[in-house]
């Protein structure tokens, strides 16, 4: 039977303008098709696009080139055929809980009394009855994210769209929730036709999805698009549940030539972006990397320190542009390097460090020749905030400099004032 396309991306492109003539490009051409019947899930590191591919699918935010249609039709500003539930769960904290829910039929010509109706129905499908009246600060958070659900539902959107819908939940209500929505949808009790999701959980990508893309890269390209054939309900310890979790994350890790966001600096030298990951959160993963003295699988590391990709991936990252551990099929083991490290005392370990910083982070070396450069050893935080704000959102710029910052001063490479906001060498 020929697949039914319900939404389809043609060479999609964005890039944020970030003032003056520059803009920041964050998608690259971007063809995708998704189709009547299925849950996609959309994965990939942090701040790779995944939101923004989703907002465009919604038309909340405008593409810089390309076309989207929806059956068929481009559509100029909102999606007609989806709803949104968004990780904040984004309700309006003056209104009750039904009132919420009808918001979702705001754009409705429906009469009143109808809308009514429906919401109550929404409210009674999401587990909300006997709450039509509360106010969102009455409600735990699983509940507030399941008015966020009953609004979007509301409508009978072809397309239902979830931003990390569960992100902001504790374990066991995230778990429930996540098998409501599935009992909804695969039991056809809402007449939703395709579920598309952003998160960053690749075991709750393989448990709900039928289809998974990774997006990565800077701009991000969809660099992995796999279908998920395991029968529902899944059973997370299945050998071939773990499987397919172990290979997306080592298709996760991989790192592409061009995989990471490159800025220039003056004398056109390129760098990539560095992982938000403190010096002393790098130092404690390298020895329990250390301890187990093997090759170790990702997927069962993260697991064992109860740590999500979103925080995990980023202290692998830091350790592997350091050349203290490497990556291969899924396992990650210390280099000579970072057993050294791992066993030195803290003295050797700064040493150490300086080392590798210096040889694989080229924004550091720059730091120290610039610093090196001036009589006075000292130069303005701005000279350098001002360099990379034409390749970065204000907001990274800061976090680049600020674990930049970490990491020389943990090396004893350079140091900061914070009062006279000036790096320096000592
Ligand atoms: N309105 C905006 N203006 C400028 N830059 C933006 C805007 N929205 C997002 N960005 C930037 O675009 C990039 C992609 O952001 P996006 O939120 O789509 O990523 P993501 O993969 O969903 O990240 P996360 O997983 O952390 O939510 C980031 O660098 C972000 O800072």
């Amino acid at each position: 039977m020929n697949k039914q396309t319900l939404i389809e991306l043609k060479n999609v492109q964005k890039k944020w303008d970030v003032g003056g003539s520059n803009a920041i490009p964050v998608l690259a051409s971007i063809n995708l098709s998704i189709y009547v019947g299925e849950f996609l899930a959309i994965l990939g590191p942090s701040g790779s696009g995944k939101s923004t591919l989703l907002r465009i699918i919604a038309g909340l935010t405008p593409v810089t080139a390309g076309k989207v249609t929806y059956l068929g039709q481009e559509y100029q500003g909102v999606n007609p055929g989806a709803a949104m539930v968004f990780q904040s769960f984004a309700l309006f904290p003056w209104l009750t809980v039904l009132e919420n829910v009808m918001m979702g039929l705001e754009a409705s010509s429906m009469p009143a009394e109808a809308k009514r109706e429906k919401a109550l129905h929404a409210i009674d499908m999401i587990g909300l009855d006997g709450f039509e009246n509360a106010y969102p600060k009455e409600l735990s958070g699983g509940m507030q994210q399941r008015v966020g659900l009953g609004r979007a539902l509301v409508s009978d959107p072809d397309v239902l769209l979830m931003d990390e819908p569960f992100s902001a939940l504790d374990v066991l209500t995230a778990e429930n929730l996540r098998r409501d929505i599935l009992e909804l949808w695969r039991d056809k009790k809402i007449p939703t036709k395709t579920i598309i999701m952003v998160t960053h959980g690749i075991e709750e990508a393989v448990y709900m999805a039928d289809r998974i893309l990774v997006v990565s890269g800077s701009p991000a390209r969809i660099n992995t698009d796999m279908a998920v054939a395991l029968p529902h309900w899944r059973d997370k310890t299945a050998p071939a549940f773990i499987s397919l979790v172990d290979k997306l994350y080592s298709l996760m890790m991989k790192r592409e030539a061009g995989d990471t966001r490159k800025i220039s600096l003056p004398e056109d030298k390129e760098m990539a972006a560095i992982p938000h990951v403190s010096a002393g959160a790098l130092t404690g993963f390298l020895e329990l990397l250390e301890d187990l003295n093997e090759k170790t699988d990702l997927y069962k590391l993260a697991d064992r320190f109860m740590m999500d990709s979103e925080d995990f991936f980023p202290i692998v990252d830091g350790a592997t542009l350091l050349k203290f551990a490497k990556v291969l099929d899924g396992d990650i083991e210390l280099t000579p390097e970072g057993v050294r490290f791992a066993q030195a005392s803290v003295l050797e370990r700064k040493e150490l460090f300086r080392t590798q910083l210096v040889e694989n982070v080229p924004a550091a070396s720059k730091i120290l020749a610039i610093l090196q450069s001036k009589s006075n050893k000292r130069m303005n935080i701005e000279f350098f905030e001002d360099t990379l704000a034409s390749s970065f959102p204000p907001s990274e710029v800061k976090s680049y400099l600020d674990i930049l910052i970490d990491w020389g001063r943990y090396a004893e490479l350079f140091a900061y004032d914070e009062q006279s906001r000036q790096l320096f060498l000592e």
